[in-house]
């Protein structure tokens, strides 16, 4: 959704509710009993919008954090909103008090743009709860150990590619992710460029994220009468956006579950989170309720992508740490070989790099918003039900008192005195509670198996000029419901000397 439909649709918003009827919502509210949690005062009407940085929200909720505490309540409209600011009352919250914050808030642009059967914001209920559990047994912890050897050979490809061609970093890495999410999820094995499957479900995506605002989604909300009116109204050009959207994720549920499907019915197909969960449910499935579910499921785990441009980037500005991590992995696997899953536990540091880096720049730093079930009392503060509560994990990795200097990236903070990993393994970016990540087992193997190969194989260091300078940048983010890096100047030379394809692919045979 533009920017400048939101507007409108804002317009649209107080026009048609007036501040007569937003301000009987305002008073409905109002009642006897313990106090909301303090927060910034709110704007007649429409709430905590302005001073609210857009891009970057989990700042604004930061420096509120400095004013008001670690439990703060804002409005939009009429969505009451908690957000939390410490990983303490997140483990009270969200872990010690699921039962009442493991909901989603309603996000009715989901369903407009074709996306309601994401996993990931199902209100919490059965359909949820089988969600939940095809997931669970493809990613638990010890499923998640089979796909160990595609973590290694989908690794071993991107050092090929990044040995082939450095500049195109980004898109290597891009495509590393997908291609290990393809593989786990569909047995699918994805083009080095212009895969058809992965562009239909690209576009899809790209199209449908485009349209998903959570400011326009919070007026349509309080306001769905909006959403009947016709798409030639002012401010209603979304509608038909959103009916392409819906177009495209219809191609993204269906194309790769076809896929699988066909191969199931040749009997040409390896093990797979769908066709696995097809063999186990589907002589009990008379309703096709499993099936449905598989397929959303599937479709759900692609939106999840590993983002390695954060630790690429840290490597390139932070040199002396890289040489550190290069060093203690030559000193454990030697030059003749690369490093592999039977080494991790010999590697602290680069698991002090892992930690480091989710927590420097955590990849969803506001969180994905959970939601109250019922109300509840925290401290003496009155949470409302259906209040959106918003794990701010961007101050919890801010938190000066648990790690100084936040900005700095430093994986020794994750260190003890001998060297070994302490018990802080940094893992709010995964979430909280009930919904806490179900692939992050997966993914945490994924980011160890790629950190360590380029590091053992490659330097990352600053492009240089037609002088041989170094390029200085300061970094660029995108910002939406994640962050990650802009495209930046960097330069990736072999570690090994002379090393070419036949010298990369003896390494890698080494290790195997
Ligand atoms: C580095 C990679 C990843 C990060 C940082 C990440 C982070 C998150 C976060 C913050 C949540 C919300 C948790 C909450 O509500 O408290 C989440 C939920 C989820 N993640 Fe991940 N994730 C990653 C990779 C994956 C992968 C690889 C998969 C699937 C294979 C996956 C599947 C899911 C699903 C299905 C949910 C929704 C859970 C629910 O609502 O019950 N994630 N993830």
């Amino acid at each position: 959704m533009s920017s400048s439909s939101t507007a409108n649709l804002t317009v649209i918003a107080l026009l048609s509710a007036g501040a007569a009827v937003a301000y009987s919502i305002v008073v409905a509210k109002r009642r006897d009993g313990p106090p909301l949690p303090p927060g910034p005062p709110p704007t007649p009407i429409v709430g905590n919008v302005r001073g609210i940085n857009a891009s970057t929200p989990w700042i604004t909720y930061t420096d509120w954090a400095a004013t008001y505490g670690d439990l703060v309540y804002s409005r939009f409209f009429n969505q009451d909103i908690i957000i939390i600011n410490s990983e303490e009352v997140a483990q009270d919250l969200l872990d010690r008090r699921s039962h009442i914050y493991s909901d989603r808030p309603v996000i009715v642009t989901n369903e407009l743009v074709g996306i309601g059967f994401n996993s990931a914001f199902l209100r919490y209920g059965p359909k949820w709860r089988l969600h939940r559990r095809l997931f669970h047994q493809a990613f638990k912890q010890d499923a998640a150990l089979s796909f160990r050897p595609l973590q290694m050979r989908k690794a071993h490809q991107l050092l090929r590619d990044l040995l082939e061609s450095p500049q195109e970093y980004e898109g290597h890495l891009m495509l590393h992710s997908n291609s290990i999410i393809m593989s786990a999820v569909y047995d699918y094995e994805t083009a080095p460029r212009d895969d058809p499957l992965v562009n239909i479900i690209d576009k899809a995506v790209t199209i449908a994220t485009s349209e998903l605002k959570p400011d326009a989604a919070a007026i349509l909300g309080a306001f769905p009468f909006i959403l009947s009116l016709p798409s030639w109204f002012p401010g209603m050009s979304f509608k038909g956006r959103a009916a392409i959207s819906r177009q495209y994720a219809a191609k993204w549920l269906n194309e790769p579950f076809q896929y699988v499907k066909e191969r199931m019915k040749s009997g040409t197909y390896a093990p797979s989170m769908v066709s696995d969960a097809l063999e186990k449910w589907q002589s009990q499935d008379e309703s096709g309720e499993v099936t449905v579910a598989i397929r959303e499921t599937a479709a759900t785990a692609f939106l999840d992508s590993f983002r390695f441009e954060v630790f690429v980037l840290a490597m390139v500005l932070y040199p002396e740490v890289q040489e550190r991590a290069w060093l203690s992995i030559r000193s454990v696997v030697g030059t003749t070989r690369l490093p592999n899953f039977d080494d991790r536990a010999s590697l602290p540091y680069i698991d002090a790099v892992l930690r480091e880096t989710s927590r420097w720049h955590p990849i969803v730093p506001a969180g994905v918003p959970h939601a109250t079930y019922t109300e509840d009392i925290y401290n003496g503060y009155y949470i409302p039900k259906g209040a959106m509560v918003i794990p701010n994990v961007w101050a919890m990795t801010r938190n000066e008192a648990k790690y100084p200097n936040p900005e700095e990236f430093k994986p020794e903070r994750f260190l003890d005195g001998n060297g070994a990993l302490t018990d802080d393994t940094c893992s709010m970016g995964f979430g909280f509670g009930r919904r806490i990540c179900v692939g992050r087992h997966m993914a945490d193997a994924s980011l160890w198996s790629c950190m360590a190969l380029m590091l053992a194989a490659f330097k990352f260091s600053k492009r240089k000029d037609v002088n041989g300078i170094d390029i200085d940048f300061e970094p660029q983010w995108f910002s939406g419901l994640g962050t990650h890096p802009l495209p930046f100047p960097c330069r990736i030379t072999p570690r090994h000397e002379g090393m070419d394809m036949g010298k990369l692919n003896e390494l890698i045979e080494a290790s195997t």
